[in-house]
């Protein structure tokens, strides 16, 4: 994968539809493993995309990609038009933020810290000014505790700014995560299962917080296995199976396919029918229907 940071003449980020993220023939191996295998995905601005599939479908592996853990093996991932760097922090300073499937945070800081630290990307003050502490490193630590606290009023934190985070309930845990994902003022939010072991209303509150991300400018890329989650939320939905991406839609078009249904079902990817197949044997059915309903002394066989 190239790993230069390149501007391409892209149309212009901003613009609604425009793409945030382009994933061009993204493969990963591990070995004899092919993870990933040729995915391409965009997400536009303005736009919630779901990622689903099965488990071990290559949907974590592909975040990993997008995000400098794993430099793909093939492929490469623009951001807003240019080609990401390989390190996950350089990502995270070109607009990427992400939460984890297992939630990672610093358990025995407090919850305003735990967004602070998410800032550091986003704070210009350097070693020597903070070491000595001048006028210039108190106001940038003023404006980032500003800035913390405001996510977490966004999120709806704000009384827990002083707890040690592993005293949170793990419902706002999950929140905590996207409140310092947010701290790095991201352009892209990619969302690894944020609703893993929530109840139904912290789940619905999640859907909602999402839209607001969405309504802030944030594109959202998000993983998750609560189906009713992702249809009610996502503009566009994407199906990986074995690696590979099998349908991408819209959540009512992905939906009633019936390869995702199969491949949920655990019918092997490499048997699945192409829409061409379906249509073809579709038709077959059908033809053959209206012989056996047109032949005489059939119409009782039913
Ligand atoms: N670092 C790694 N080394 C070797 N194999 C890996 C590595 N990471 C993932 N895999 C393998 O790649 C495949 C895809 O795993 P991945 O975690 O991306 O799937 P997933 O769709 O996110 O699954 P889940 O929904 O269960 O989280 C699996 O077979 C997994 O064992």
């Amino acid at each position: 994968m190239t790993t230069d940071t390149t501007t391409q003449n892209t149309p212009d980020a901003t613009t609604p539809g425009a793409p945030v993220l382009d994933a061009r023939g993204v493969t990963m191996r591990f070995g004899g493993l092919t993870a990933v295998r040729n995915v391409d995905l965009t997400v536009g601005s303005g736009e919630i995309v779901g990622l689903i599939g099965p488990n071990g479908a290559g949907k974590t592996t592909f975040f990993n990609c997008l995000t400098g853990l794993y430099i793909p093996t093939e492929g490469e991932v623009r951001y807003q038009g240019d080609i990401l760097p390989p390190k996950s922090f350089k990502v995270t300073a070109a607009g990427i933020a992400r939460t984890f499937q297992n939630i990672r945070l610093f358990a025995n800081m407090t919850v305003l810290e735990n967004v602070l630290v998410g800032r550091h990307t986003r704070t210009k003050e350097g070693l020597w000014s903070a070491l000595l502490r001048g006028p210039g490193f108190h106001k940038a630590e003023a404006a980032s505790r500003a800035r913390g606290m405001e996510l977490l009023e966004f999120v709806g934190l704000t009384d827990k700014a002083d707890h040690l985070a592993r005293n949170l309930p793990y419902g706002e845990q999950r929140k905590l995560e996207i409140a310092r994902a947010l701290a790095s003022e991201p352009g892209l939010l990619l969302l690894d299962e944020p609703t893993a072991g929530m109840n139904p209303q912290e789940t619905r509150a999640t859907e909602e917080l999402v839209f607001a991300i969405r309504d802030k400018g944030i594109a959202v890329l998000v993983i998750e296995h609560d189906m009713r989650f992702i249809f009610n939320l996502c503009d566009r939905v994407a199906v990986l199976v074995q690696g590979e991406k099998l349908v991408e839609g819209d959540p009512a078009t992905v939906q009633g396919d019936e390869r995702v249904v199969a491949a949920y079902l655990g019918e092997p990817f490499e048997n699945a029918p192409g829409a061409a197949e379906v249509a073809e044997v579709e038709a077959a059915e059908a033809h053959a229907d209206a012989t056996t309903d047109a032949a005489p002394g059939k119409e009782n066989d039913r």
